[in-house]
């Protein structure tokens, strides 16, 4: 059964008891209007810090602030009534020490209004994770390709080749569990690594990349409408093609302006 027939909001909880049931469905936002026309059809709304490179035109992830997630998460806060917001922890803001991935996540969690925050985790994450939610902020753990961590390999790598990461991955989401994290991510992994890590942990696992097997699913809002264009993952399937009636607009604007077409005096005050 599916989420989207619950009209109050969904909780980190009701995402949990989906395990195994419908898929839980998953997209990312950064404003307001956006959350406001998707929170309908979602189940949970992801304040990426891919927003660096989606709204920022930043090169990577590693630049965005704990100030912008903030900001951005409050924008989405607002729009969203009853899917379930998570967002985020920036580069640089809780890999130092468990006290201080909670002394920024409890920040983003009191100023921004989320449910949740995300960490990218290898098993040096482990005591982090425990930390926090053992003092109630629920962590999810994004496993997999870990795109703050491109520096290192050289890149978006596809994880999960190598019988080593295979099961080095699925040991690590075994670990994320144990240490109570209520979700798990995995971005860009192969199948049958994916479908190891879903059949070995009782928590849901949302997938970016990560094939059907998966019991919820994510991608980036501006890749599956067409917007963003820097880059397509293998993964994404477009949905629209904003970016062409986007520049249509600009395009038919100008040319109205320049040649006086617009304003008409239907657009204009009379006295
Ligand atoms: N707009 C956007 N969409 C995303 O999905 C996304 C971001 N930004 N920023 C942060 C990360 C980066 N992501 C990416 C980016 C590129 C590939 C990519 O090109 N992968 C190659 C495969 C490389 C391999 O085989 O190892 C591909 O062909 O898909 C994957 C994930 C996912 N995330
Ligand atoms: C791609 C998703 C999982 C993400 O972490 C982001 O949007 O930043
Ligand atoms: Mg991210």
């Amino acid at each position: 059964m599916s989420l989207s027939v619950n009209k109050r909001k969904i909780t980190i909880p009701d995402l949990q008891s989906q395990k195994g049931r419908g898929r839980i469905v998953c997209l990312t936002a950064y404003t307001t209007p956006v959350a406001r026309l998707m929170d309908p059809y979602v189940d949970m709304i992801l304040v990426g810090d891919s927003l660096a490179m989606v709204a920022y035109g930043m090169e990577s992830t590693m630049k965005v602030s704990l100030e912008m997630m903030i900001a951005h998460t409050r924008a989405v806060v607002k729009g969203a009534s009853r899917a379930c917001v998570i967002a985020d922890m920036p580069f640089g803001s809780y890999e130092k020490s468990p006290e201080q991935a909670f002394k920024n996540a409890s920040r983003l969690l009191a100023e921004s209004g989320a449910s949740g925050v995300k960490i990218e985790a290898g098993f040096e994450m482990l005591p982090t994770i425990r930390f926090l939610t053992q003092r109630g902020i629920p962590v999810t753990a994004h496993i997999g390709l870990l795109p703050q961590r491109a520096n290192q390999y050289g890149g978006f790598r596809i994880q999960g080749r190598t019988g080593q990461e295979r099961e080095e991955l699925v040991k690590l989401a075994k670990n994320i569990e144990m240490s109570g994290a209520p979700l798990v991510l995995v971005e860009g992994v192969v199948e049958s690594v994916a479908r190891e890590i879903v059949n070995s942990v009782a928590i849901p696992v949302i997938g970016i990349g990560a094939s059907p097997v998966c019991d919820g699913q994510v991608l980036v809002t501006d890749d599956i409408l067409g917007l963003f264009s820097d880059f397509t993952p293998k993964f994404v399937k477009k949905y629209a093609h904003l970016s062409e009636e986007m520049e249509n607009a600009f395009k038919n604007f100008a040319e109205e302006v320049r040649s006086g077409d617009f304003p008409t005096m239907e657009y204009c005050f009379k006295n």
